[in-house]
């Protein structure tokens, strides 16, 4: 099985979130390439057996502007048979828009036709060491 990551980031925090499921990817020995949004060309998914995609999200709910065109393009792609996933780090206090990007991809993947393979995964900020037994299992049932 072979991975590829895609995070989009202003301050850092879903660039970490991405390492830390790269890194347990690695353990899993899974070969994963590491990508920022806006130098991912989505025609690229469809050489691997899963994506992971960890946007932040901005302005009340909005996707990363870097991300736009990759949104735009997911739109024209058929990714039936390949596994995908969705984590992102947001801030709680925005309420009802807290992560919104990460649904808002999810929702993207799944009119690619693309399988979920797990629930989508909020971190608040910078993931903690609180957060990591939600990161070990968002990637245990990933790769289940
Ligand atoms: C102007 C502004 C608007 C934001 N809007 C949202 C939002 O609607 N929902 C949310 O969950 N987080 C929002 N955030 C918080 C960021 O998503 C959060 O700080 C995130 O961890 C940043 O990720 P990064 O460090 O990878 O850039 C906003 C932050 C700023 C500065």
């Amino acid at each position: 099985m072979n991975a590829k990551v895609i995070y989009a980031t202003i301050t850092g925090n879903n660039e970490k979130l991405a390492d830390l499921i790269i890194e347990r990817l690695s353990r899993n020995h899974i070969a994963t390439v590491k990508e920022e949004i806006s130098l991912s060309d989505p025609e690229t998914l469809l050489n691997f057996d899963l994506i992971i995609l960890v946007p932040y999200t901005y302005d009340l709910g909005a996707l990363p502007d870097e991300g736009l065109d990759f949104y735009d393009d997911l739109a024209t792609l058929d990714l039936t048979g390949i596994k995908y996933a969705v984590a992102g780090s947001g801030d709680d206090f925005y309420g009802s828009d807290f992560c919104k990007a990460v649904d808002i991809f999810d929702l993207a993947f799944q009119a690619t036709n693309a399988t979920k393979a797990t629930a989508n995964l909020k971190i608040n900020l910078w993931p903690e060491a609180t957060d990591l037994p939600l990161i070990d299992q968002f990637v245990a049932d990933i790769l289940k």
